[in-house]
């Protein structure tokens, strides 16, 4: 059972972030192995060999064939990951492969050839080389429920031109902070709401000041605010009795996820014989009819506007009000994306809080800067907004230091279709999938002096040269880079930074009795391994 549960964690892991996917129009390893005669010689490596043009570097500087390139076999890493359990601690096992290998290795898992990438250069040498339309994985597991339903694809699953069309209109109203700063009012009901749920909890815990499990409250809270930005709804996750068709809502998402595993790993011939297939679709499908319930609903609101001829009075407030009114997505289309942005906008946001929170409770010291930056800025009885936090430095790096030391995705991808590229001394073909090591990186006391150690301080410009620092910008990159970045990077900002100078300027933090260290466990966001329950004090009361 717990290996099944390992394989579900790293099927959510793997459909979302993908280093164990296929590459587009990459051949089986078998294949590939008899036209050369070497089982040895990897897919992915191999995939255009016709295409490299050339072996000469910059400067004439002769570069290797990736076929050089060391790193463990399949069956090794078969053992590494369902024997000795890396599967949950895939991060972990790059921490001492990077050790064994250095910054670039490769790894063979089943048919498919990964090139790791374990240093901020070498990451930087390769996102530098981008084409117009970067590509992560090729998101099979998601399309084949599109297609299978007729639905229209998302940010994550669309690629090439279509990919790029879609970001046009999509990031408009969510890419900019100052995009983002327009739903502050709206994120800012929502904390209303999580302080109260806390407080009901925490009153009612034995000891009066304990929350257990706040990375669930937080959970709740992500997914209200989201729908809440995206559908201009509220569904109540935050009440202290669910209605049933939020329940449904918030299990749908960790259904799909749980059975998205079996359906990576199980052969397509057990799906009508074994339950898994029918769940994962059921938890997209609920999760698609929520979505269309939501477009109906706005559909019709604007549509009585119109009769009523109020039209030019209507203010768009909402993301899917602008996205329905700029005219570029049909309600269709855009039920595909919101679908896909209530995924990538939940856990990855709670998990963040969770992080941050974790620490700010172990470091009184700490906590009393931020409260008094916080209070200078915001006293009291007042609500912060957006602009606010342009004043709050160390808000600024506490968030930053949570990313970088659970950087919430620890493994990211990409695919370069367009051409070979240059990186390190290699040149590889077109296609080659890249496996980016960002918490290997996070990790690495020469990028991150005492790196282990959550440290805000390193990230303020006056202590740069501390002992402390930082040492690469790309030593750190929490939502990615370039044109396929982080869509919901500002809302995440803003939300974050919202919740937690609220809390601070309202409450004192500290671990709850008997809470150990926690770890993080990676499963398609790097989760903590154990509950984590903190301890709320009133500073006003
Ligand atoms: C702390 C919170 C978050 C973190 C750390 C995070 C991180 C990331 C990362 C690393 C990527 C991949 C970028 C790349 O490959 O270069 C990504 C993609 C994406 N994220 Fe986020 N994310 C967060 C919150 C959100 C939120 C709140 C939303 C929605 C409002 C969102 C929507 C998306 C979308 C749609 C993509 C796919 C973009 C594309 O492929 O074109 N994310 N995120």
């Amino acid at each position: 059972m717990q290996n099944l549960g390992s394989l579900a964690m790293r099927g959510r892991m793997a459909r979302l972030w993908a280093p164990l996917l296929r590459a587009p129009e990459r051949r089986p390893l078998g294949s590939r192995a008899k036209a050369v005669d070497s089982a040895a010689v990897p897919t992915a490596l191999t995939a255009d060999p016709g295409t490299l043009s050339s072996s000469a570097g910059p400067g004439d500087r002769q570069l290797r064939s990736p076929e050089e390139l060391s790193g463990p076999g399949a069956l090794r890493s078969f053992f590494h990951l369902f024997v000795q359990g890396y599967v949950f601690h895939m991060h972990e096992l790059q921490v001492s492969l990077k050790e064994k290998y250095g910054p670039i290795w490769k790894t063979v898992i089943g048919p498919y050839t990964n090139v790791n990438l374990a240093s901020p250069s070498l990451i930087e040498q390769l996102m530098r080389q981008e084409g117009k339309h970067p590509l992560r994985s090729d998101m099979a597991l998601w399309k084949e429920h599109r297609d299978i339903r007729g639905y229209s694809y998302g940010p994550f699953t669309t690629q090439g031109e279509k990919w790029y069309q879609l970001r046009q209109a999509l990031n408009p109203r969510m890419l900019k902070p100052s995009d983002a700063a327009l739903y502050t009012d709206s994120i800012n009901q929502v904390v209303e709401d999580l302080l109260v749920r806390l407080e009901d909890i925490k009153i009612k815990s034995p000891s009066g000041d304990q929350v257990l499990d706040v990375a669930h409250l937080f959970y709740l809270f992500s997914l209200e605010a989201i729908v809440y930005i995206l559908f201009e709804q509220r569904i109540g996750c935050l009440k202290s009795s669910i209605l049933p068709e939020t329940e449904v809502v918030v299990k749908s998402v960790a259904l799909m996820f749980k059975n998205s595993v079996y359906a990576t790993f199980l052969p397509k011939w057990t799906r009508p014989f074994l339950p898994f297939w029918d769940r994962y679709l059921e938890g997209w499908d609920n999760i698609f009819s929520f979505g269309k319930k939501m477009i109906e609903k706005k559909l019709k609101e604007m549509d009585d506007e119109l009769k009523a001829g109020n039209s030019d009075k209507v203010q768009v407030s909402g993301y899917l009000h602008f996205l329905l009114s700029s005219g570029q997505l049909s309600p269709d289309e855009a039920m595909g994306s919101l679908a896909e942005f209530l995924l990538a906008g939940v856990d990855t946001s709670a998990n963040t809080l969770t992080w941050a929170f974790y620490h700010l409770a172990q470091d009184p010291e700490l906590q009393e800067a931020l409260y008094q930056e916080v209070i200078a800025v915001v006293p009291p009885g007042q609500i912060p907004q957006s602009k606010d936090f342009a004043h709050m430095p160390l808000l600024k790096a506490v968030v930053k230091e949570a990313l970088r030391l659970y950087p919430v995705v620890p493994i990211n991808s990409r695919i370069n279709t367009d051409k070979e590229v240059v990186v390190g001394d290699f040149l590889f073909p077109k296609n080659t999938q890249f496996v980016l090591c960002h918490f290997v990186i996070s990790r690495d006391a020469d990028i991150f002096p005492s790196p282990k150690k959550f440290l805000p301080r390193r990230w303020l410009r006056k202590n740069q040269n501390e002992a402390v620092g930082v040492k690469h910008a790309f030593g750190s990159i929490p939502f990615g880079y370039g044109v396929r970045g982080c869509l919901g990077r500002r809302i995440a900002e803003l939300e974050i930074n919202l919740v937690i100078s609220r809390v601070i300027q309202q409450y004192k933090l500290s671990l709850a009795p008997g809470m150990k260290e926690v770890y993080p466990l990676s499963r398609i966001v790097l989760v903590p391994d154990k509950l984590v329950n903190l301890c709320f004090q009133k500073r006003h009361p």
